[in-house]
């Protein structure tokens, strides 16, 4: 149930199913069924419901839904400035409602009674404006209480975004299959809680549909979290490296470190510049430390050490050292022939501002063995013409650069987007704004080292480390800090190392 069904994914679902069924209508039928009873369940101190209809189907689920709820004996008025086309799904249901239509343009809300936004869903077309504009800005202001049918008018399906004007709902009420705009903001923030609805689509329709984004849920890795064996050894859990910067700016690395530490991984080394060997000393115990100064030390240190992944990037500064470095360990594998996963963040990405190509070069020769985890700004800083193309999706921005950078893409924020250079793409759902606190980026990128060290592919461990660096977030709540997340992190993944529960 995690796939996520573009607009255009989702329609061809719908005329699938019909294929199957022999006719479309049924699904409308079962999709007013499907509302009334939610309704009823949910809101039942509600005595009078307003039903606005759009012209397409969105409004034919509205015509049916007004009828049914009227047999129940609640108050029930539509709202609609035109009637659907003629030969349509929507205008059959049109035709068999007897429910008292009023004009869209005169609808004032009543915020006793529950709004139904059926004016649009997957077929959105261009910017909601006018007549239809007006009523979701009136019920806005009213703060009137909204259930969206399939999305809040007005949202894109695709990309969340809010193509002219939108009103948040309470509860959204879709079909089938979520879509991204449910989870992307800010269409996750308009939406409100999300129901998803069985209307009769069989699931077998999706075996014709090309997939490519996900539901970040656990059940796509959660059986390729590493699990050390009795015969395992420090080394077989995976040795990781985590670069410092300098004197005074050593925390971020030794976050990044004791989150590898705690993601399982078998020794931490915090590869470190003279300067800050002393500082960094002082603070470490189980993790190894090693002074690393320049390319040749580091390529020296890779010859001699089994490193499985690095980090590098947090607190480690800018200039040609940062570049050159990465040079380093990206180009290592394909020179060594020894497999070394590369964790780029921070500075290790804002390094290659202005100039991004030889980051992306010495990445495609590391062969999908590195992540790069930007959040907005510094993405706008190495993919400035992607970040720039308004009309692309969070989901397309993070496909695109992992395309062009061969890289697993983890494009960071409230709604992050993990993508994969082949396009596949998955989009977090369980992150909290608690997670908005300095050092969180550096657990998370250690996170990812760690789990990759241990034998995960790295887009699964990408996925994984993302979701579960939320879910110890939101374990911690209010107070949190950026070091809570290691410690706290062993209690959370010993959940989803239990198999999970039937049922
Ligand atoms: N298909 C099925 O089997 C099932 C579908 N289901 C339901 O159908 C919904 C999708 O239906 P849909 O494709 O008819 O699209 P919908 O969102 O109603 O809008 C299209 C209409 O709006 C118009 N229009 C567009 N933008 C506009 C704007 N800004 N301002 C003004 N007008 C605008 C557009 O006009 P046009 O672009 O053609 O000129 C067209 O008339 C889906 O969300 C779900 O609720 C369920 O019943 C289950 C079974
Ligand atoms: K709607």
């Amino acid at each position: 149930m995690h796939e996520l069904l573009t607009p255009q994914q989702m329609a061809e679902a719908d005329r699938l199913a019909a294929e199957c069924i022999g006719e479309s209508y049924p699904l409308m039928l079962r999709a007013g069924e499907v509302l009334a009873q939610i309704i009823l369940e949910r809101f039942v101190e509600v005595r009078a419901v307003d039903v606005l209809c759009g012209p397409g189907n969105n409004g034919g689920d509205g015509y049916v839904l007004a009828t049914i709820l009227r047999e129940h004996g609640l108050g029930v008025r539509i709202w609609r400035a035109e009637e659907p086309a003629a030969g349509t799904d929507a205008a059959r249901a049109a035709g068999e409602c007897t429910v008292e239509r009023f004009d869209l343009a005169s609808f004032q809300p009543d915020t006793s009674n529950l709004v139904v936004d059926a004016l649009f869903g997957a077929g959105l077309a261009r910017p909601l404006e006018g007549v239809y504009g007006d009523a979701l800005r009136r019920c806005a202001e009213a703060k009137a209480p909204i259930l969206a049918v399939d999305l809040p008018s007005g949202v894109s399906g695709g990309s969340g975004q809010v193509i002219g004007t939108a009103a948040a709902a309470e509860l959204t009420v879709t079909f089938f299959r979520k879509k991204p705009g449910h989870l992307l903001f800010p269409g996750r923030s308009l939406c409100g809680e999300v129901v998803v609805a069985d209307i009769g689509i069989p699931g077998n329709v999706l075996q014709s549909i090309d997939i490519r984004c996900h539901e970040n849920l656990s059940s796509s890795w959660r059986h390729l979290l590493p699990r050390p064996s009795f015969d395992s050894h420090k080394y077989r859990r995976g040795h990781v490296g985590v670069f410092s910067g300098g004197t005074t700016a050593t925390g971020a690395a030794r976050m990044s470190a004791m989150a590898a530490a705690r993601a399982g991984a078998g020794a931490v080394t915090l590869l470190s510049p003279a300067s800050a060997l002393a500082v960094n000393a002082v603070h470490l115990t189980s993790i190894m430390l090693r002074r690393i100064e320049d390319p040749e030390e580091l390529s020296t240190f890779l010859n001699e050490r089994e490193l499985a992944s690095v980090v590098l990037g947090p607190g480690f500064g800018l200039g040609e050292k940062v570049r050159n470095f990465a040079d380093v360990l990206l180009r290592f594998t394909s020179r060594s022939g020894r497999r070394l996963k590369v964790v780029l963040d921070a500075d290790a990405l804002t390094g290659f501002a202005g100039d991004p190509e030889p980051l992306f070069e010495a990445a495609k020769e590391n062969g999908g063995g590195t992540v790069l985890t930007p959040h907005e700004g510094e993405f706008a800083r190495i993919f400035p013409d992607i970040a720039a193309a308004a009309e692309l999706s969070k989901v397309d921005r993070a496909r695109q650069a992992a395309e062009r950078s061969g890289a697993v893409m983890v494009l960071k924020g409230a709604d992050t987007v993990i993508a994969y250079p082949d396009g596949q793409a998955a989009i977090n759902s369980n992150g909290t704004p608690y997670l908005a606190t300095a050092g969180s980026g550096d657990v998370l990128a250690g996170m990812i080292a760690g789990l990759m060290a241990q034998g995960m592919p790295p887009f699964e461990a990408a996925c994984a480390a993302v979701y579960l660096h939320a879910e110890t977030a939101r374990s911690l709540g209010p107070g949190l800090i950026a070091e809570d997340l290691p410690a706290r992190l062993p209690v959370i993944l010993s959940a989803y190392l239990e198999p999970p529960a039937r049922g």
